[in-house]
């Protein structure tokens, strides 16, 4: 693992989430994304080398609908970058980890995600992320 590439936080309501981040941070998202196959609408800001991914569910159905019913708003996952997430997927899960998707799947800002689950990592809920070619 090279380095933090996100945290993910769950809002309810993006547009009122970019505004608040906007002041926060002091810089504006540099982009906004909506990723179908998770069910989500996200929007970034860059913060040195690491970024954050506000995540705004799109159905009933998302996890971050499920999430933010059940915890409320807040910090949803951590994102690893990797360099080959094959060979990372094999070393975790040969160390224990409950990997949640053993194909990567594409994510938002071009990178391919892997997700393991919270009940293996100590109730942190971490993806990994490889930037896609
Ligand atoms: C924008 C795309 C992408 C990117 O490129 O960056 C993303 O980041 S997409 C982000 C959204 N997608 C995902 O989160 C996919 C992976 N998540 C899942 O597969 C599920 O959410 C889950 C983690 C397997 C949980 O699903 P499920 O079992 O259906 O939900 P429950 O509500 O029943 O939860 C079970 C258990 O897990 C705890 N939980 C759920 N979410 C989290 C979380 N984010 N962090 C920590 N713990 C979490 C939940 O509280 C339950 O615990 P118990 O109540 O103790 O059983
Ligand atoms: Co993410």
């Amino acid at each position: 693992m090279r380095k933090i590439e996100h945290l993910g936080i769950a809002v309810r309501d993006l547009e009122k989430a970019n505004d608040l981040f906007k002041k926060l941070l002091g810089t504006s998202s540099y982009k906004e994304e909506l990723v179908e196959g998770e069910g989500v609408k996200t929007s970034f800001f860059m913060i040195g080398e690491t970024k954050i991914e506000l995540l705004e569910a799109t159905s009933e159905g998302s996890p971050i609908a499920k999430f933010i019913s059940k915890r409320s708003e807040g910090i949803h996952h951590i994102a690893f970058d990797v360099e080959d997430i094959n060979a990372e997927i094999d070393r975790l899960k040969s160390e224990g980890f409950e990997i949640l998707n053993e194909v990567p799947k594409v994510g938002a800002d071009n990178k391919l995600i892997v997700f393991l689950h919270p009940r293996s990592t100590n109730g942190v809920l971490v993806e990994l992320c490889q930037e896609r070619g």
